[in-house]
Parts: C-alpha cells; sequence; structure tokens
C-alpha cells in the first residue's frame, strides 16, 4: 500500500472517514447522527441509556456517555465490538453514496486513524496502535471496489463551473475498465426519493464546441442548461461518447461520406460501425454517486430511454428537447427520426 492517508478530525480533509463526521445511519429501525451514535449505544442493554445516547446532540456527547456509563457496557463487548463497528461502516458507505465511491477512490493508500488517544481503533499517534478502523475501512473499500455501482465509474474531484446559467458543480469521473473520462456537472440539491431532470449529452465536438449546425447539439446543450437553471435543480452526464461512440476521426470520416450522399446511418455502415455504439451501464455509477434514482430524461430519441431502463435507471418522464433545426441539418433530423426512432417534429427536407 502506498503511503498513509491519515485522518482523525471530521474538519479536516478525509474526515469523512471519521465516526464523528455528520453521515446519519439508519440500522432498519433508528436513525442515529454518527456512526459514534450508534456504536456508543449498542455497548448497553439497558434502553434509557440507548434513549440517552440516542439522543446526544453531537458525537463527542454520544462518546462521553459511553464512558460515562462504562460499567454497565454489556458483558460480551469485548467480543462483539468489531462486529459492531464493521456493520456501522458498512451502513454510513452505503447509505451515504458519494463518500462510498470517495472511500473507493483513496485506493491503494492505507487508511490510518491518527488517534493520540486511541490504539486499538487509532495508530497511538505514534504507529504503536493496531489502526483497527483503518483496517475495517480497507476491507469495506475492497468490497465496494468490486460491487455494483461502485465498479462501474470511479469518482476522480470535483469543481465549481460557473456558467451563463449559473454555478453548477462539476464532478469527474473515470471509466475503470476504458479509462475514459466523464463529467456530470449538478445544479441544485435533491433527496434520493425525487425525480431529478436530467440530460445524458453525448459528447460533440463539432455541435457542443465548434457551433456545428450539422446537427442540434449544441443548441440541446444550452437548452438543458436553460431548463435545469429554470427547474432549480437537475444534472448533465456529458458522456465522452463522440459520434455515437465511434470518436471524433471516425465522425469526420463519416460526415466525408455524407458529404458524398450517405446518409448519417449509411456513413457509419459505411466505416464497419454499427448506427450507435453508446453504452450507458456506467451512467448507474454517476448517478448513484449523485444520489439520483429516479429521472426526468430530456431526449427525443426512444432508444435512449430504452437503453437506461435496460441498465437499471428509473426513466420516470422523457422530455422532449427539439433545438437548433435548421436547414444544415434537416436531412440528419429526418433520418435519425425515420431510421433511429428519434421523436422529432422534423420538416422533412424538400
Ligand atoms: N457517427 C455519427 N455521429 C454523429 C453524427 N451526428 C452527430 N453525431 C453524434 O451523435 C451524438 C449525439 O447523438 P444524437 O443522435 O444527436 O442525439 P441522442 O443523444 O441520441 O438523442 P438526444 O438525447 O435526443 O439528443 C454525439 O456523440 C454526436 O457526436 C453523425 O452524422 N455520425
Ligand atoms: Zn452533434
Amino acid at each position: 500500500m502506498e503511503n498513509p492517508i491519515l485522518f482523525y478530525e471530521p474538519e479536516a480533509p478525509y474526515g469523512y472517514l471519521s465516526n464523528f463526521a455528520r453521515f446519519p445511519i439508519n440500522d432498519g429501525a433508528v436513525t442515529w447522527k454518527t456512526v459514534e451514535h450508534f456504536y456508543q449505544a449498542q455497548k448497553f442493554n439497558n434502553p434509557n441509556i440507548v434513549a440517552q445516547i440516542h439522543h446526544a446532540r453531537t458525537p463527542a456527547d454520544a462518546y462521553a456517555l459511553g464512558k460515562q456509563y462504562d460499567e454497565q457496557v454489556r458483558t460480551d463487548w469485548h467480543q462483539r465490538k468489531e462486529a459492531v463497528m464493521r456493520d456501522a461502516l458498512q451502513m454510513k458507505f452505503t447509505q451515504n453514496h458519494a463518500i462510498g465511491h470517495w472511500l473507493v477512490a483513496t485506493r491503494p493508500h492505507t487508511l490510518t486513524e491518527h488517534s493520540f488517544k486511541d490504539d486499538y481503533w487509532g495508530d497511538g499517534g505514534d504507529g504503536h496502535g493496531k489502526n483497527r478502523l483503518g483496517h475495517l475501512l480497507m476491507n469495506l473499500r475492497q468490497e465496494l471496489s468490486i460491487t455494483p455501482p461502485y465498479n462501474l465509474i470511479h469518482f476522480i474531484e470535483s469543481a465549481n463551473l460557473p456558467t451563463d446559467w449559473g454555478i453548477f458543480n462539476m464532478h469527474g469521473f473515470e471509466d475503470p475498465d476504458t479509462g475514459v473520462e466523464h463529467v456530470a456537472l449538478t445544479f441544485g440539491h435533491w433527496k434520493e426519493e425525487e425525480s431529478v431532470l436530467i440530460r445524458l449529452h453525448s459528447e460533440c465536438l463539432t455541435g457542443d464546441a465548434l457551433f456545428s449546425k450539422r446537427c442540434d447539439c449544441g443548441s440541446q446543450l444550452r437548452r438543458a442548461f436553460q431548463n435545469i437553471a429554470q427547474a432549480g435543480t437537475g444534472a448533465i452526464l456529458y458522456l465522452r461518447q463522440e459520434g455515437r461512440g465511434i470518436g471524433l476521426l471516425n465522425k469526420i470520416r463519416a460526415y466525408h461520406l455524407q458529404d458524398q450522399g450517405a446518409d448519417t446511418v449509411e456513413a457509419n455502415e459505411a466505416l464497419g460501425f454499427a448506427a450507435d455504439l453508446r453504452q450507458y451501464d456506467f451512467c448507474r455509477g454517476i448517478l448513484h454517486y449523485l444520489n439520483i434514482n429516479k429521472v426526468k430524461l430530456m431526449t427525443n430519441n426512444p432508444r435512449k430511454v430504452k437503453a437506461l431502463r435496460e441498465v437499471g435507471i428509473n426513466v420516470v418522464e422523457r422530455v422532449a428537447i427539439q433545438e437548433g433545426q435548421n436547414v444544415f441539418n434537416e436531412r440528419y433530423l429526418s433520418v435519425k427520426a425515420t431510421k433511429l426512432g428519434h421523436m422529432l417534429d422534423v420538416i422533412s427536407p424538400v
């Protein structure tokens, strides 16, 4: 393992790894403010003590109560505590989606609770301690890293992205199988049970960045930003699937054939590609990270709706996004409608 990540204070870097970090856990019956509240309460059979710890305002108060009633700790606690801690960490990192992906992203570093006060769960401050918390976290990290949806995409980092439509949050991801980088842009906040307005936008350098009129992508991207800003919440998953998955240079080869009369499907096929090579499975990992369970999908492409549902994404509504129709892309749009099933009110070319 490479150089250790030392964690302790919840407010410090990697503080989310601390049992004092404010991530609630639900044990099926009760919601606990933090892992510390849950862990301290499991020491006792006395319901009054358990209730006092459950209502403790802070994890430090919960810890203090655990100490205060030390002589009433259950007799089998020493044998049970590791299993209790393991359950608590499992709940914390799977019920709070983003930190589960953050934990996986700490690989391959050693995780060490750098605590001068605790040489069982921590390292004792000078490394003589057992660091059992660090070891349980690394075991859980290994488990999650091979489990969907954590293994479908790797979260890398987030940053702010000021745009013409407001300040979005940008989240970078990497496909563990292909190394392809993807981006999600989020605006506002939502609860897991809400349906969120999203756009799965396939990268189109020509349309998104070079103001091309050969397609509708750039106009659709701008409209997606506008719709989300107006709605107050939403997300754009910007997927590096240039050319419906054949890449930029092959798309230029396809455009070259289209300049000679082929349509957008015939050109792909003439190059030996299917009409649409895009896969969406990894999107499940991105949406899980973003705590999005139900989506209102901005698209004209029913095949995309079907493809997302097939990989387990709950599309509750399709929101039309017809933008940017012009003389240069009329034929392209009408072929998408007739051959690729797009739902477009296309003015058929003369
Ligand atoms: N191979 C190929 N790709 C194209 C062509 N025109 C646009 N694209 C790519 O198609 C992708 C966008 O797909 P679209 O069919 O426009 O739209 P969609 O994402 O399937 O459906 P919507 O969600 O309604 O936009 C981008 O990756 C573009 O680079 C083309 O003529 N040939
Ligand atoms: Zn395009």
